[in-house]
Parts: structure tokens; C-alpha cells; sequence
């Protein structure tokens, strides 16, 4: 009988519970790395508050996950048991079906591909604001700076709050929200049995009046805008504003509340931490800065690069995408199977979690040769091999702020090598820590300036 003929879960780590879930939270990485050398690319893990998950790695089944009925491989019902309890109920990552599909619509313009040749100068300016803060000297981490560049792009660019004093407290809410989950007991965020609120000083309790205090700066955002009015605005508070449903509705506060925290959680961190992990990775390789330097002087001299021409920078690209590639900072993508269901050469059962991993894709080495190098000349040798390449997940819940990240990570990278030398301190080496919804390096990659930065 081969494993086609009937449904099966394939085998895994027979290690009790809570210490699968403990390895999942804090060895997130390292972890699988050990199940996949001993099972190969699917094995099944028995995780707090996730049930059985089925972890793949390989890019058919990969596919088939990615690309098969959504009535049946369903995406919100399985996010939610991660991300409910602090994204909400309404965030359109928990959500399935015909209110997934009109929310993802409505949400989608302002991220368009197109859309971003009106972000760049916008993107750029808040680069220099946050590099005119660099001194030389002591290090600093770099993902305290690339946080406050990409939350400021977050809150100017998409949610258009102009007014300084508001932006201000909604970003203090969400910073200190993020500091929060560094305490190690903010593990809670990943365990859902854990969640549980015994007051303030609890940790789930902590959790969810950090948020709660977002939460409060976003209601207060959405009475400002009701009074000043969403006429020629194309933001996203403004379009959230404006829907109606099919009866004419608008939608309700708790609704507009879960949307605009999770786009302004998951649209800064995410791209936050993949840049932090990109300086640690481009640093410690001094000829691929000098290749990212000389492609830039080759085609635009000393001066700023002229973002309409930002396509022409292949090796730039490449090397954002070996970035995404060798430090994912999401452990991929999920879905919940309804029925029983064939994904490639595997044929699982009804009722589990199967979880497209990135990391154990990204550096399965029968899809990527040396994958743990870091490497961006793979990119411009040859196309990934289909579905081995996932960092934005894929199908029709791919990520929607995939070209916003890529575009972003882009301009910061090439403004700050052309005009700041940065080194890593000697002796450090990150460890991966999981940090609200990112995979983040440890110390957020201390850096130093060199000399000062260079004039723009
Ligand atoms: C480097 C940065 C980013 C990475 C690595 C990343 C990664 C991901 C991944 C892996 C998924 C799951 C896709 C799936 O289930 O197939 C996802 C979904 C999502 N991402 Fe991102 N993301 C990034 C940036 C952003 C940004 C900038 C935004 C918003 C502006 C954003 C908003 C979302 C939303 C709303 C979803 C849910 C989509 C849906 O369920 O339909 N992400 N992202």
C-alpha cells in the first residue's frame, strides 16, 4: 500500500506535548532542522493550541496546498488559532471564504504594484529623518531603525495619518506593544492555552492592555477622520471609512479596528525584521555591499538613485530576494485541511494543520545548493525551482504587502550603504528569537557607524 491509498499522517517527534510547543517557541528554527533530518520533508508535530500540524517542505505538495480548493484548504480557520486572540476576529488573516474575498479586495489598491512609484520619495525622506538620528561610535540595532522607518511608512503612506501629535501616540502605542512581547514571558503570544487574563501584571494580561491602549489611538484616528472627511483621500483608513456592504452598512468599529491593527502590526514588523536580518546578512560580506555600490555608482554616479528606475538594479533585487530567502522571518504559511486531502505524493486526513514551512523550503538542499550561504548571485543565475521559493506564502492568500516590503527594503538598503559605513560588532552572532509575529535576530543586530554619514 503506498501512502496515496489511504489518508495518512506522516511521522514525527514523539516527544511529549508542551515540549514539542516549547522547541516550536523557542527553537524555532534549530528545531526543525533536527525533525527534518530525521523525516524528511513532511512530519507531523502535536502543538498547544494548533492541534496536528503536518510541516512540508516540498514544493509539490507545496503547491497543491497553495493552489487547491479554498472551500476545503481553508486559511483563516487555521490562522486564527494562532493569531485570533491578538489580530482579532475581523483581521482579514482569519478570515475565510466570500468576507475574506470582499475585505481582501477592498484592502488591496493601496498596495498595488503600481501604487509604490507614489511611496519612493516618501519611503526615502523617512530614511534620512531616521539616519540624521546615526551617530558614530557606540553600536546600535539596526532593527530599532529600520522599526522606525517602516512603522513611520506604515503610518504616513498607507494609513495617511498627517496630523504629528496623533501619529506620534498611535506609534508609541504599537512601540511599546512590540517592547512588550521581548519579555520572555510574552511567549504567550504563540501559546494559546496560555492566554488567559489575570490582571495587568500577567503576562496575557499585559498582552492585551499593551494593545488595548493601540486599539484605543485607532478609535481616536477614526473619529479624527470622520470629522475632517475621506473626500480625495485613497488611504486606507480613508477607503476602510467609505465601504459599504452589500445593504449599504459601513462597517463597525470593531471591524475597522482588527483591520488597521493587524496592516499596521504585520505591514511594519515583518518587513522591520527581514531588513534587520538583511544588514547582518550583507555586512558580514563586504564584496556583496561593494556589488550593491558599484551597480548603483555604474548607473546613477554619486548621487541618489532615480527610483523609476529602480528595475534596472538586478543585483539589487537578487539580493533582497536571498534575504527573504535565507532569513524568513515567518514560519510560513498554514492551512486547515476539511476533507480528506492528496497534496503531491502525500495524502493527509481531514482535520489537521498542514504548515508550508519557509525556512525548511528555503534551505532544503534538494532545491537550493549551499542553501545556508548566503548567496544573491543564486538569484541571477536561475529562476527558484516553482513553490520552493514562499516567503510571501502564496495562492490566493499571498501576502498583500509583498511588492510594499520588497520596494521598501530595496530603497532602504541602497540609501543607507551609499551614504553610511556600518560594521558588526566583533563576536556577535544572532539567534533567532520570536518576537510578536516575526522570527527576529537577538539584539535586533547591533551595528556601528563608522563615520558620519555622508551627506544625501
Ligand atoms: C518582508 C515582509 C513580509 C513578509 C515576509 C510577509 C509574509 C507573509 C506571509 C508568509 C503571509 C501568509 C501568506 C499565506 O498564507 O499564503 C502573509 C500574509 C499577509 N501579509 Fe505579509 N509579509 C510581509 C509584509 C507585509 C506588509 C508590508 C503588509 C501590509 C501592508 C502585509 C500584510 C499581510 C496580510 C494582510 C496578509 C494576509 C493575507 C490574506 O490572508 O489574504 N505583509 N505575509
Amino acid at each position: 500500500m503506498t501512502t496515496l491509498d489511504r489518508p495518512t499522517l506522516p511521522p514525527g517527534p514523539r516527544a511529549p506535548k508542551f515540549v514539542q510547543t516549547y522547541r516550536f517557541v523557542r527553537q524555532p528554527q534549530s528545531s526543525l532542522d533536527v525533525y527534518f533530518k530525521k523525516y524528511g520533508e513532511a512530519f507531523t508535530a502535536d502543538l498547544y493550541g494548533m492541534g496536528t500540524v503536518v510541516v512540508i517542505s516540498d514544493p509539490g505538495a507545496i503547491e497543491a496546498l497553495f493552489t487547491g480548493p479554498a472551500e476545503t484548504i481553508v486559511t483563516g480557520e487555521s490562522n486564527a488559532r494562532l493569531f485570533e486572540s491578538f489580530l482579532g476576529t475581523y483581521s482579514l488573516l482569519n478570515l475565510d471564504g466570500p468576507r475574506h474575498r470582499r475585505k481582501r479586495r477592498l484592502l488591496m489598491p493601496p498596495f498595488h504594484g503600481q501604487r509604490m512609484a507614489l511611496y519612493g520619495s516618501i519611503i526615502r525622506e523617512i530614511t534620512a529623518q531616521e539616519m540624521a538620528r546615526w551617530r558614530t561610535g557606540a553600536p546600535f540595532a539596526i532593527q530599532h531603525a529600520t522599526q522606525n522607518i517602516t512603522l513611520e511608512v506604515m503610518l504616513r503612506v498607507v494609513f495617511g495619518v498627517d496630523d504629528l501629535a496623533r501619529r506620534t501616540r498611535l506609534r508609541d502605542a504599537i512601540l511599546h506593544f512590540i517592547a512588550g512581547s521581548y519579555r520572555p514571558e510574552a511567549v504567550v503570544m504563540a501559546i494559546r492555552p496560555a492566554q488567559i487574563d489575570l490582571g495587568p501584571w500577567s503576562p496575557w494580561g499585559r498582552v492585551l492592555r499593551t494593545r488595548g491602549e493601540v486599539y484605543r489611538q485607532i478609535r481616536e484616528a477614526l473619529v479624527d477622520r470622520r470629522a475632517t472627511g475621506t473626500t480625495g483621500r485613497d488611504d486606507i483608513l480613508s477607503l476602510l471609512l467609505d465601504a459599504r456592504d452589500e445593504d449599504g452598512n459601513p462597517m463597525s468599529d470593531d471591524e475597522l479596528c482588527d483591520d488597521l491593527f493587524t496592516l499596521l502590526l504585520v505591514g511594519h514588523e515583518t518587513t522591520a525584521a527581514t531588513l534587520a536580518w538583511g544588514f547582518w546578512g550583507v555586512l558580514g560580506r563586504p564584496d556583496v555591499v561593494a556589488a550593491l555600490r558599484k551597480e548603483q555608482r555604474d548607473l546613477f554616479g554619486d548621487g541618489p538613485v532615480d527610483l523609476a528606475r529602480l528595475p534596472e538594479l538586478a543585483y539589487l533585487d537578487a539580493v533582497v530576494k536571498e534575504i527573504l530567502r535565507r532569513y524568513p522571518v515567518t514560519d510560513g504559511a498554514a492551512r486547515l485541511l476539511k476533507v480528506p486531502t492528496r497534496l503531491g505524493r502525500y495524502y493527509f486526513p481531514a482535520g489537521v494543520m498542514v504548515a508550508a514551512s519557509s525556512w525548511l523550503t528555503h534551505t532544503n538542499p534538494n532545491y537550493w545548493r549551499d542553501p545556508h550561504a548566503f548567496t544573491p548571485e543564486r538569484f541571477l543565475a536561475a529562476r527558484p525551482a516553482p513553490f520552493s521559493f514562499l516567503p510571501f506564502g502564496g495562492g490566493l492568500r499571498t501576502c498583500i504587502g509583498a511588492a510594499l516590503a520588497s520596494y521598501e527594503m530595496k530603497i532602504v538598503l541602497l540609501d543607507v550603504l551609499r551614504r553610511a559605513d556600518l560594521r558588526l560588532p566583533a563576536g556577535y552572532a544572532p539567534r533567532v528569537l520570536r518576537r510578536t509575529i516575526t522570527l527576529s535576530p537577538s539584539e535586533g543586530v547591533p551595528v556601528v557607524l563608522e563615520r558620519p554619514i555622508a551627506r544625501g
